[in-house]
């Protein structure tokens, strides 16, 4: 068999390699003549595909290793009978890490409590439903709108309009969708984002389109009260830099990722791939993990939740190294700005997630525990 695969999936060897031979080439560069070449297509978000590339192709499974789908033309894949899968929910902590990281840099920038805001989750999935399980688990005030979950199955949901008249800080992780019921293109556009409460701040690691992002530079450059934090751009890896300059964090798509996510992604496509082939998978993801533990973390039982709450997730990420690393990228000119995006996307370092962190306390404080049970992280009893 062969397989083509885009160079920035890792374990591609590991887990693939018994299959056949694997050629890997740039996700942007993958063409009609390298699919023609090639029987399992495993790609990244910034390859397309679609008719234009595989039609008369011998691709016969088409294996995405990202949570998102939007650059698969799913009809056409469907209709000829190509089989695919992605990797649902691989990359999901890594984003509520994101979210988290975020969150600690505005509240410091903007010197507010976290705790007296109030959180609006618009898409309440994989991503969306951590994110509102780590929030509700602080304690936190969460609003949640998901539309199409909403209208199959009983849960506290509201309108999209009152999460923005009612939450200081919105969170968007909606797939994007540019049909039906509830597509999500442009789902934030100048009416919505003219309707933000003052000092409202609104987070967008969906994708780029899921917000007008003209609009949102109008409106981030007409209101100094409102603030955003962009991992994603209409038109990646070209970025509307005036709009990223407003930006409290703006960062080159890398939201989803943890080192522990890209892996899960490639593992979940090869057990797909089996699952479609009918054949039991031989390579298992647990051996293939890194197997040092995270570091483990000390705590005087006197300290405070947020001070508590910033170490540890601070001791795994802080999004404003990859925003200062951005920033610095967007300085060159245009081939230079979209080398850049795609620079800081490959060479990115390994990054673990927060509910790997071990955590000691030298005694009792249940709103300390509490903080670390919501992260996920494990306590150590003393
Ligand atoms: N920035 C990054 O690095 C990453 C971005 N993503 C993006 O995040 C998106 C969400 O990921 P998951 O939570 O795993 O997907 P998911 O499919 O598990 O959840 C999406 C949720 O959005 C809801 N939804 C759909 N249309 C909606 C609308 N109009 N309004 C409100 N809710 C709506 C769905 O009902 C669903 O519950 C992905 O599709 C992908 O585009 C995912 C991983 C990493
Ligand atoms: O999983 C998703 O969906 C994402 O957005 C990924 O984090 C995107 O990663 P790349 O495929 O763009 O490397």
């Amino acid at each position: 068999m062969r397989i083509l695969a885009d160079e920035n999936i890792p374990l591609v060897d590991a887990f693939f390699g018994e299959l056949g031979e694997i050629r890997r080439m740039a996700g942007r560069s993958i063409n009609r003549a390298a699919v023609a070449q090639a029987d399992i297509l495993l790609v990244r978000s910034v390859t397309r595909v679609d008719r234009e590339l595989l039609e008369g192709s011998p691709v016969h499974f088409v294996g995405t290793c990202t949570i998102g789908t939007d650059h698969l033309d799913l009809d056409y894949l469907d209709q000829a009978g190509i089989a695919w899968s992605s990797a649902p929910g691989c990359n999901a902590r890594g984003v509520v890490d994101y979210v988290l990281g975020s969150l600690l840099a505005l509240a410091e920038g903007e010197g507010v409590s976290l705790a007296d805001r109030r959180y609006g989750v618009v898409g309440a999935g994989e991503v969306g439903g951590r994110l509102v399980e780590v929030l509700r688990g602080l304690g936190w005030d969460v609003r949640v709108c998901d539309p199409p979950r909403q209208a199959r199955e009983v849960g506290e949901f509201v309108e999209l309009q009152d999460i923005i008249a009612e939450c200081d800080v919105i969170s968007l992780h909606t797939p994007l969708t540019l049909h039906g019921e509830h597509s999500t293109f442009h789902l934030f556009d100048e009416a919505r984002l003219q309707r933000l409460r003052p000092g409202a701040w609104l987070i967008n690691a969906s994708r780029g389109a899921v917000v007008d992002n003209a609009a949102l530079r109008r409106e981030l450059a007409s209101r100094a009260d409102i603030q955003a934090v962009l991992d994603v751009w209409e038109g990646e890896p070209q970025v509307d830099v005036a709009l990223a300059e407003l930006c409290w964090i703006a960062t080159p798509h890398v939201a989803g990722y943890s080192l522990d996510g890209k892996l899960r992604g490639t593992a979940q496509v090869y057990q797909a791939f089996c699952a479609a082939q009918g054949s039991k998978p031989t390579v298992e993801l647990a051996s293939l993990m890194p197997d040092a533990p995270l570091q483990g973390l000390w705590f005087d039982k006197s300290a405070g939740t947020e001070q508590l709450l910033a170490t540890l997730c601070r001791a795994v990420y802080d999004p404003r190294s990859d925003d200062a690393a951005f920033r610095r990228s967007l300085a060159g000119d245009e081939a230079e700005r979209r080398a850049g995006f795609d620079y800081l996307r490959k060479q990115y370092p390994p990054r673990r997630e927060i509910d790997g962190l071990q955590v000691a306390l030298n005694g009792d404080n249940p709103a300390l525990e509490r903080v670390i049970g919501a992260l996920g992280a494990t306590l150590l009893k003393r």
